[in-house]
């Protein structure tokens, strides 16, 4: 393994399971490496200012946002992440798990909210310059049963996102499998739509090997 630190990012469609995993997986990564060198973290988030910028996307009162106004929120925030956590966390040697990154903006606001797919990625290149996940874990899923799932366990905790129509979590979900197939090595695809054990344990295969463990 790399002391240079290793970023990895898990993505898919909502109720996917990325939180789920990520944290088992995190959890496994741990009792090998000690807490310290894991790093935990979710977009938009991960620090106070990315944080606040959450609120905003996320608050019921701003339904109105302009869809080009959500596209730079969500780079904002990645911004703040990119130069306040994950640059030093790279530089330190961590190991980083996040939960969402670029794709989720070329996915949901490229594709789903008809931004352009290549105009996000632009946008968001400008946000993050250079710092990308060396490994991507796309848990995939069809979309009817990652909504069922959230509405089964977790309806108290719905975003204006995960309330938008059907259609459009079927166009994202779509953009994830096109993102999947423009970046074949970085990106991984995992069947989500098995029990969370047999998903956390082919995400750690795909880890390990990566890692050379
Ligand atoms: N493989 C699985 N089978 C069944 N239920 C699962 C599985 N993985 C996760 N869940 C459950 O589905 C719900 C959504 O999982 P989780 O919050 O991890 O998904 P997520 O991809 O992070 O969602 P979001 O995109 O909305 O953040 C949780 O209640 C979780 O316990
Ligand atoms: C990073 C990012 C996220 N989103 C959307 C995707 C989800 O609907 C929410 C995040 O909710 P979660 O429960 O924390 O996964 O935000 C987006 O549209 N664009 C992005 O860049």
């Amino acid at each position: 393994m790399t002391a240079q630190g290793f970023f990895i990012s898990f993505e898919g469609p909502d109720g996917a399971g990325k939180t789920s995993v990520m944290t088992a997986v995190a959890a496994t990564l741990a009792e090998r490496w000690g807490d310290q060198r894991i790093m935990q973290t979710r977009e938009p988030g991960g620090n106070h200012i990315a944080e606040q910028i959450r609120a905003v996307l996320f608050d019921d009162a701003n339904r109105q946002m302009d869809a080009r106004t959500e596209a730079l929120l969500f780079a904002a925030a990645r911004r703040q992440h990119v130069v306040e956590d994950l640059k030093p966390a790279l530089a330190a040697g961590q190991i980083i798990l996040s939960d969402r990154y670029v794709d989720s903006s070329v996915a949901y606001q490229g594709a789903g909210r008809g931004l352009g797919m290549a105009q996000i990625w632009e946008l968001n290149q400008y946000a993050v310059e250079n710092c990308m996940p060396q490994l991507t874990i796309y848990l995939d899923l069809p979309v009817r049963v990652g909504l069922a799932r959230i509405a089964q366990h977790r309806a108290d905790q719905v975003n204006r996102l995960d309330e938008e129509a059907l259609s459009f979590h079927e166009t994202v979900h779509a953009a994830f499998d096109q993102l999947a197939a423009q970046h074949p090595t970085r990106i991984v695809k995992v069947d989500a739509n098995q029990p969370q054990a047999a998903v956390v344990a082919a995400v750690l295969a795909v880890i390990k090997a990566r890692l050379g463990l």
